[in-house]
């Protein structure tokens, strides 16, 4: 039988180029997203409508994608709700949605989950503390539940993009961009379709002996 996987955050940018690529592997997806255009309307922050969807639906493979950028200010002047939010979504979310789906891929012994980091994660970027916090704690959850499901036939691992053409930066400031531009040897953001080719795999039979494992995909930047 065919396999099936849940893309948060697929509506848009990284999920949603994530989502096409699966399909064209031949997995049936189903993306999940607060914003219109996903098949299933989700909020990761939600715990009780992450296990809803979990009750309706079993998954093979699971790649967590929804996230926000947060608060773009120093530090400083991080508010205790914009700190929150940032983690609800980025962290919580992710647990969440681990925590609901991931059982059901030990049951029947096979599942991937790859969850979308970020260079930041590593490297921390300022004025996005917040964002690079919160994405240190999924590196930190994907290298936790890897080592605590190795033998079970579930692998988590992580992807850390640098910058990537995607509504996510449209906001952004050109001086921003050109300073995390410049951060990576390559020079250039990279696409949301170089990112999917890297989950695809890790959402694959492909992927055998990699799990807590994080795969920068940066265009140089940060390769520790
Ligand atoms: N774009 C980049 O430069 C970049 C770099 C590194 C990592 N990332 C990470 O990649 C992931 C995807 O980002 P993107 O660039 O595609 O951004 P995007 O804004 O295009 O997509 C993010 C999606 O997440 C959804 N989302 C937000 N909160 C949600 C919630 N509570 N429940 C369900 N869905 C929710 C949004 O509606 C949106 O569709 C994020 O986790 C982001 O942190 C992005
Ligand atoms: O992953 S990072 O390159 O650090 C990064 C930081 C901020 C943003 C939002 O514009 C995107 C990527």
């Amino acid at each position: 039988m065919g396999r099936t996987a849940l893309v948060t955050g697929g509506a848009s940018g990284i999920g949603q180029a994530c989502a096409e690529r699966l399909a064209e592997d031949g997995l049936s997806v189903v993306t999940a997203d607060l914003a219109p255009g996903a098949d299933l309307r989700l909020d990761v922050t939600s715990s009780a409508a992450v296990e809803e969807a979990a009750a309706d639906l079993a998954v093979d493979v699971l790649v967590n994608s929804a996230g926000i950028i947060g608060p773009n200010k120093p530090f400083t002047e991080v508010a205790d709700d914009e700190w929150a939010a940032t983690f609800a979504v980025n962290v919580t979310g992710v647990f969440q949605m681990c925590r609901a789906f991931v059982p059901g891929m030990v049951a029947r012994g096979w599942g991937r989950v790859v969850n979308v980091a970020s260079i930041a994660g590593k490297e921390g970027n300022p004025n996005l503390a917040a964002y690079s916090a919160s994405k240190a704690a999924v590196l930190g959850l994907t290298k936790s539940l890897g080592k605590e499901l190795a033998d079970s036939g579930v692998l988590v691992n992580a992807v850390a993009p640098a910058v990537i053409e995607t509504p996510m930066n449209a906001a952004t400031a050109p001086a921003v961009l050109e300073r995390l531009v410049s951060l990576i040897p390559m020079r250039r953001m990279g696409t949301a379709h170089e990112v999917a080719e890297l989950v695809a795999w890790l959402a694959s039979d492909r992927c055998s002996f990699s799990t807590g494992a994080v795969y920068d995909i940066s265009g140089g930047r940060a390769t520790y």
